[in-house]
């Protein structure tokens, strides 16, 4: 095992593509879980020993719920809560990336098939023929217009036309998106209106054909000023009521197909609506490990820490997750490398594809990681192919889902995908660069995070319990360290138990005088005082060497507590009820959209707990009535 490390993808020694080198703080970490762990088991010792001396109080509860919750596929995706500027703005980020315009495709998928995002895309495409010539001939970092303009940028004469075109195109879209409908004035081309026309009067959400629409053809489509730009296509999968969609897996595995009959390339980048790129250089970067002749040819993907701007000062909702984002990578990274974390992450197309050394062939050849596309995208057979590939019973009696592509079975697909590529033996590296690649939104109301919680829990507890259990299967397929490190995590929302015990147990062993813990004069008591001082201190360090502050490390554990009162526990209990056939869950998709009120309680640090709700404020560290109750002071 070579321990955490820190990964620079530039190095004094200019011949090297990359470099590797060991944490420093690894031996402190290493010595400190060898004391550790004989602590805990001393703990245990104790405990066994003592259990006749407590004798709890008797509770018994008794309260018979004949609930029955329906079982719901229905898909949560819309416009309204990924408001469709965000998804231009992410798009034109990485249309513009410093790269061969003519290597690069867009793939933009509309789980929530609306013409209202079609109609953004088709502006961001025009738009883009202003903004990708602007960024590259000034050299802008900032390449997603909205963070452009938003931020301290030269004011020329050309920036301001193009802000003015920008502002003009953002005016239409939302309009658009207020009147719920494109409107005809809205039309310009005969071509428009007829991928408009693909939405008739039976044209659901759940329900409708594959819209498959090449917006910029690299081939051909120039910008203002004379030069080839990038793909852009916009594909919304086909859907219907009788077959499964698996949520975000399906619709990655249908873009697989659809990019793989299209253009084919061999490194895919997976980018979340709501995450944008803030470094054009990122794509070379990337090369510098996968082209390298160096790295073994066992590298599945290369990932970004998820990064982002927005959240408020102490961070009240706890949506940094530096631990999981940021420390656990380096850890991970020492070993067989990071979990793909759903965004932000550079695959090899082949790894897709069954473990390094035998490829799984695809039923089709041009689906093929080495197939070499030889048409252009637009014509006849190719897009009557694309349109094959992503019609929703393709994936019948195929190997999509279970050994090719994303897969299916856990509500946290990235999790379980980049477990299961680990398992096959593929490797992956951490990539966290000064100038951060990608920046994300945070869900920023209370039920917004406490929901995305839920359906993790749901999600890791599925792959927890399966036969592929990383406690189980994952320590046997990729060795103890990895299978540990991925269990978990797995089994994080078992958490819920042993924080509501804590948030019961001293209040009842009080009122019945029931000594819990030993008293402060008993030597056992350094046990105990050691094993909660040490983890917390840990954790303190490993933070706040990440970058943290101590607010919002108290944030962290304040929503800790909360989440496992809440999202853990209910999540599980979702999960077990699915495991009962009960009820099923789905994929509520984090809210994107934040008016103006919202957008200033959080920046506030104000947490309301329901719109309907009274509105309850936490105490922030450091003032002075801070108390040592959460949720106090209703409003
Ligand atoms: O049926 C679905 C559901 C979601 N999405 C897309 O999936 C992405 C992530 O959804 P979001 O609601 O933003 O989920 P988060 O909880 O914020 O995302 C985290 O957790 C997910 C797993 O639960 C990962 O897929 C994400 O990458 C990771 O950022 C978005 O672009 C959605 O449009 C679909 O395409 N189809
Ligand atoms: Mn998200």
């Amino acid at each position: 095992m070579k321990g955490s490390l820190v990964r620079g993808a530039t190095t004094d020694d200019a011949r090297l593509l990359h470099s590797v080198k060991p944490l420093r703080r690894t031996i402190f970490n290493r010595v400190f879980a060898a004391i550790y762990a004989p602590a805990i088991l001393t703990l245990l010792y104790y405990h066994a020993k003592n259990a006749h001396l407590l004798s709890y109080p008797s509770l018994i509860l008794c309260n018979p719920c004949p609930f029955i919750l329906r079982p719901c596929s229905c898909i949560h995706v819309d416009p309204y809560k990924e408001p469709p500027i965000g998804v231009v703005n992410t798009a034109l980020a990485v249309m513009a990336y410093d790269y061969p315009a003519e290597k690069i495709s867009v793939y933009v998928s509309d789980d929530g098939g609306s013409a209202l995002t079609l109609f953004a895309f088709m502006e961001a495409a025009k738009f883009a023929t202003h903004w990708l010539p602007f960024c590259k001939k000034n050299n802008i970092l900032e390449r997603s217009p909205e963070a452009y303009f938003g931020s301290n940028h030269p004011c020329t004469s050309e920036s301001e036309k193009i802000k003015m075109i920008y502002e003009s195109m953002k005016v239409k879209v939302e309009h658009v998106l207020e009147r719920g409908t494109v409107g005809d004035q809205y039309i310009t081309s005969d071509q428009e209106r007829e991928a408009f026309n693909k939405w008739s009067s039976n044209f659901t959400r759940q329900d409708h054909p594959a819209v498959i629409q090449v917006l910029v053809d690299a081939s051909k489509d120039k910008d203002v000023d004379g030069y080839l730009m990038p793909n852009l296509i916009y594909i919304s999968r086909e859907k219907n009521k009788s077959s499964p969609h698996h949520f975000k897996a399906g619709a990655l595995n249908a873009l697989l197909r659809v990019s793989g009959s299209m253009t084919n390339a061999p490194i895919v980048l997976a980018l979340d609506c709501d995450f944008r790129s803030n470094d054009p250089r990122t794509p070379l970067r990337v090369l510098c490990y996968l082209c390298d002749p160096a790295t073994p040819p066992d590298l599945a993907f290369v990932q970004f820490p998820q990064l982002f701007q927005g959240i408020n000062k102490s961070d009240i909702y706890n949506a940094e997750y530096k631990r999981l984002f940021q420390i656990n990578m380096l850890g991970f990274d020492g070993v067989s490398g990071p979990n793909y974390i759903g965004t932000g992450c550079f695959f090899r197309r082949r790894s897709f594809f069954g473990c390094p050394t035998s490829l799984i062939s695809p039923e089709i050849p041009e689906l093929a990681p080495d197939y070499v596309v030889d048409k252009p995208i637009q014509s006849q057979s190719i897009l009557s192919l694309a349109h094959r590939v992503a019609s929703c019973d393709y994936e019948n009696q195929t190997s999509w889902g279970s050994k090719i592509g994303l897969r299916y079975g856990s509500l946290v697909e990235d999790y379980y995908t980049g477990f299961r590529l680990h398992c096959e033996g593929w490797k992956s590296v951490f990539c966290n660069p000064e100038r951060p690649a990608f920046f994300g939104d945070v869900p920023t109301s209370l039920i917004d995070a406490l929901n995305q919680q839920k359906r993790w829990a749901v999600g890791l507890l599925e792959v927890a319990f399966s036969k592929y259990s990383p406690a189980t299967y994952g320590v046997r397929r990729m060795g103890p360290l990895m299978g540990l490190g991925y269990a978990q995590v797995a089994f994080w929302p078992i958490w819920s138990i042993p924080i509501t015990t804590y948030a019961f147990l001293p209040q009842l062993a009080l009122l019945n005088k029931v000594y819990i813990f030993p008293k402060v004069s008993e030597p056992w008591f350094f046990l105990y005082a050691f094993l909660f001082l040490g983890a917390y201190g840990q954790d303190y360090i490993d933070f706040i060497l990440a970058g943290g502050s101590v607010q919002r490390w108290w944030s962290d554990q304040r929503f800790w507590i909360a989440r496992g009162l809440t999202s853990y526990f209910f999540g599980s209990i979702e999960f077990f009820l699915g495991c009962l056939g009960i009820s099923a869950s789905g994929f509520t998709v984090t809210s994107k959209a934040v008016d103006a009120e919202q957008s200033k309680r959080y920046d506030q640090g104000d947490l309301r707990v329901w719109g309907a709700f009274p509105h309850v404020r936490l105490p922030n560290v450091g003032s002075h009535n801070q108390s040592d109750r959460i949720f106090t002071r209703a409003r």
